[in-house]
């Protein structure tokens, strides 16, 4: 069993004014076993994945179960932008129970399904990077057998590691790619922002074998844009439906300097949100995530604010 805990008004809190101009005065808390669907609005559901267990595993710095409550934080002093036709619920945290990493993935797994059987549209905050197959799975659930979601994981590594010890954070990606291989499917994957310098041989081999549409981080920049951007458009032509996952090590230290495992030779946030338009222009996108934010290494809260405002942005353009 994970631990679900219920979402917490002391992680909205701002400026204060009598027409919901912040987020922490627009944002509803619910409880997520109690939830169906509401028709008069559309919903953005976040839902924190408070757990490192993945991060430890994978012998990182452990910190990111701090993430999701550090992001509301930020997300709750930001402008409100959104019409009264939407909203934004937090449905609160789950955590990990007894370093049981895999069941904490099978209930984030129903927990996203059922955001979805609810038509809601799930941002998911973490946490480790073990959450994408957790996510991944939930939003396969409601995709019919002939359809095709593809995976845009922006990030400084593959995440292909092979689970034989167990899930971790570096494992979301091959734990798909096999089970789709499984089913004589190929995985649809594509990756932005790959470090030669922290992704092994053997794993660029693998991201070869499975056919991955990755761009290295020295060509994931505006210089250029009409690369990255055609790249992008090629590869969501090919599916029905996008899951988007944002692992904040692949940004550069300089912006983004509290995650797991720190990038000095990050991409910018620019090309992040250049490539954010494409796919919410694509009309295809079914979940967000953004993930490996480390409270513990953040500097004057950077980190947790720039993870805020690609959360502000999506929801403001989806
Ligand atoms: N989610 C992160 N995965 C990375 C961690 C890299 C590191 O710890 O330096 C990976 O396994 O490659
Ligand atoms: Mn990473
Ligand atoms: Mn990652």
């Amino acid at each position: 069993m994970s631990i679900y805990k219920l979402a917490n008004t002391d992680n909205w809190f701002g400026r204060s004014s009598d027409q919901q101009l912040y987020l922490h005065e627009k944002v509803k808390l619910l409880n997520l076993q109690e939830y169906e669907y509401q028709k008069e609005y559309k919903t953005y559901a976040l839902l924190g994945y408070s757990s490192d267990e993945g991060v430890r595993r994978n012998l990182g710095r452990t910190g990111s179960a701090l993430g999701p409550d550090a992001i509301r934080e930020q997300l709750g002093k930001m402008p409100n932008h959104l019409n009264e036709n939407t909203q934004l619920i937090d449905f609160g945290n789950l955590e990990c129970k007894d370093q049981n990493l895999e069941e904490l993935q099978e209930e984030c797994t129903i927990a996203v399904s059922k955001l979805i059987k609810n038509r809601a549209t799930p941002i998911l905050l973490g946490g480790s990077h073990d959450l994408a197959y957790a996510h991944y799975n939930g939003l396969l659930q409601h995709i019919k057998p002939k359809e095709k979601i593809g995976i845009i994981n922006f990030d400084a590594h593959f995440d292909l590691r092979a689970n034989i010890d167990g899930n971790n954070s570096g494992t979301p990606f091959y734990q798909i790619a096999l089970e789709h291989e499984a089913k004589n499917e190929a995985i649809k994957y594509m990756a932005l922002g790959i470090r030669k310098d922290a992704n092994t041989r053997t794993l660029f081999d693998f991201a070869e074998s499975q056919k991955v549409n990755y761009l290295l981080q020295d060509h994931f920049s505006m210089s250029y844009l009409e690369h990255v951007q055609l790249r992008l458009i090629q590869f969501m032509e090919d599916v029905d439906y996008i899951y988007t996952t944002i692992d904040l090590d692949g940004l550069s230290s300089a912006y983004a300097p509290g995650v797991s495992a720190a990038s000095p030779m990050g991409f910018a946030p620019d090309i992040v949100l250049e490539s954010l338009k494409l796919i919410i222009d694509s009309g295809k996108l079914v979940g967000l995530d953004i993930v490996e934010l480390n409270p513990n290494f953040d500097i004057d809260k950077q980190t947790a604010k720039l993870a805020a405002s690609l959360v502000h942005y999506v929801i403001h353009n989806l």
